[in-house]
């Protein structure tokens, strides 16, 4: 299996050394990220493009390489290649006539040729050959060179020939670490989520910071998602998950301050313990979800008070986008159902928060706090590499691996998203396997039959052991995680 990766047109626009520097990184970045499903992934980069050679491949494996491209910075579009060797433009002809004769059955169609070396014959011959060729040999297929159904794409570089099968969309974007590392403050809601993707899709490295207002639920849901966004877009790169317990700063927050302020200075506090945690790791700049107006506190007075808290620079890349925006953007990039799930720890805090923070009566309420209030809880913090959720949570839950190892009265509860179940439903022979979304577990996990043990099942076994945690959390003893190898 082959594959030939075009780099976004921004990064073809830069100077050559740029451009050199990027696609190496891009290079690197696609190795990383193929390798976790494929170990024998070759990556050879080209000018104007990367060959990505990844023989041996199984289809299971082919399938998550296509996604786990689609999926990575940096890459315009990707196309899937047969490669072989060819005599002559009969030849050609053939060996497209086997990969496409069937699939152009009652369709429009064009040939596209490219041609790099010394051949006997001109890319125009090649398409006026093998188009001619098809569209004799079916009755149902005709040409059309301009908007076809489809577009036959061949390239010839010496003596091989390359008939695309395929071409994929890429996610555009620059490649990650080619733009300096960042620290994003998640809260696992549908903002922070959609704002650090945006930025590890313009090339940061994106870390991420939490502060804990709800326990285990709140945690264990803030690095679902975390884990989510990193495994999807941004494994190429390992990242730090740092969890705050800042419990102790809202009940300070709440027994001192005036409830006006409380919100803008709770912002101010997760800033500069942010910051703290920036600058242990040598980061530049926080990412916040924040976008202007969404909810009443979000105005540019009460940022730039929140903006006064710290030396660290602030990026705010959903300013300017309306909630539908961003709630479609969550739905493409696969983190709406996680955020539906996450209650609102922090918008409660304040019952009418103020609209025009005044700098110094904010100062004169923080002053009330306990002066080494932050430094306490950047003290608590957990560091962790966030390759360590999907590992250990496996420790804390039991773990069945075969179905013939299932306990004698087990149901498999499937709680992947309703489009990957329906595309790829659960069947175990002689086992009961029930549908439970994971976004409806919480609330729906207390209805079913507690006779039975539950054994949650999700295509990677992560989220399936983040919920079997939750639910343990919750006092549901009779939960395990199905994970076959
Ligand atoms: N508990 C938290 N831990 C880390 N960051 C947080 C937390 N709560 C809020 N933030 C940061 O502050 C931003 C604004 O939070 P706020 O709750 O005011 O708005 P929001 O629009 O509900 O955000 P979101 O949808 O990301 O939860 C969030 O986008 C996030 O970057």
């Amino acid at each position: 299996m082959r594959f030939i990766v075009k780099l976004f047109p921004e990064i073809t626009i830069k100077s050559r050394s740029v451009r050199l520097r990027f696609s190496k990184i891009l290079q690197s970045n696609i190795r990383n990220v193929l390798k976790r499903i494929y170990e024998g992934t070759k990556v050879r980069m080209e000018w104007d493009k990367m060959d990505v050679l990844c023989d041996g491949a199984t289809p299971e494996q082919a399938e998550r390489l296509i996604e786990a491209l689609k999926c990575t910075p940096g890459i315009a579009h990707f196309l899937q290649v047969q490669e072989s060797e060819f005599t002559d433009v009969h030849n050609i002809y053939e060996q497209v006539q086997a990969v496409w004769g069937d699939k152009l059955e009652g369709k429009t169609f064009c040939v596209r040729a490219r041609r790099i070396g010394d051949h006997d014959f001109s890319s125009l011959e090649v398409e006026r050959y093998v188009g001619g060729g098809l569209n004799q040999h079916s009755n149902t297929a005709g040409v059309k060179l301009k908007n076809p159904d489809v577009t036959v794409r061949v390239e010839i570089e010496k003596d091989k020939l390359f008939i695309v099968t395929a071409t994929h969309p890429g996610l555009g974007g620059f490649p990650i670490a080619t733009q300096e590392d960042l620290l994003s403050l998640i809260s696992g809601g549908f903002d922070s989520a959609v704002s650090s993707y945006m930025m590890i899709n313009r090339g940061s490295r994106v870390h991420y910071c939490f502060f804990n207002l709800g326990g285990a639920a709140h945690e264990i849901g803030v690095k679902q998602m975390a884990y989510y966004l990193w495994d999807k877009f941004g494994a190429s790169h390992r990242v730090k998950f740092v969890s705050v317990p800042f419990e102790p700063v809202v009940a300070e927050i709440l027994e001192r301050v005036d409830n006006g302020q409380m919100g803008v200075i709770l912002k101010r506090l997760m800033m500069r313990a942010a910051s703290q945690v920036a600058d242990r790791f040598g980061i530049q700049a926080l990412v916040t979800g924040e976008a202007l107006g969404q909810v009443s506190s979000q105005t540019l007075t009460n940022l730039r008070v929140i903006d006064g808290s710290t030396d660290q620079l602030i990026l705010r890349p959903l300013t300017a986008y309306d909630k539908q925006t961003i709630i479609d953007i969550a739905r493409k990039i696969g983190t709406e159902q996680i955020s539906i799930t996450m209650p609102e720890y922090c918008g409660v805090i304040s019952k009418s928060p103020t609209v025009k923070a005044v700098l110094s009566k904010v100062e004169a309420e923080e002053a009330k706090l306990s002066p080494d209030l932050i430094d306490k809880v950047i003290e608590a913090a957990i560091v962790e590499d966030i390759r360590d959720i999907g590992r250990a949570t496996a420790q804390e839950v039991d773990e069945v691996e075969l179905a013939a190892a299932l306990d004698d009265n087990a149901v498999v509860l499937d709680i992947r998203a309703p489009e990957e179940e329906e595309e790829d439903p659960l069947e175990i022979e002689g086992v009961e396997v029930e549908v439970l979304p994971f976004y409806k577990l919480g609330t729906q996990f207390g209805d079913l039959d507690q006779a039975k043990t539950y054994h949650l099942y999700c295509a990677k076994g992560v989220m399936s052991k983040l919920q079997a945690l939750y639910l343990h959390e919750q006092g549901f003893v009779n939960v395990k995680v199905y994970h076959p190898e």
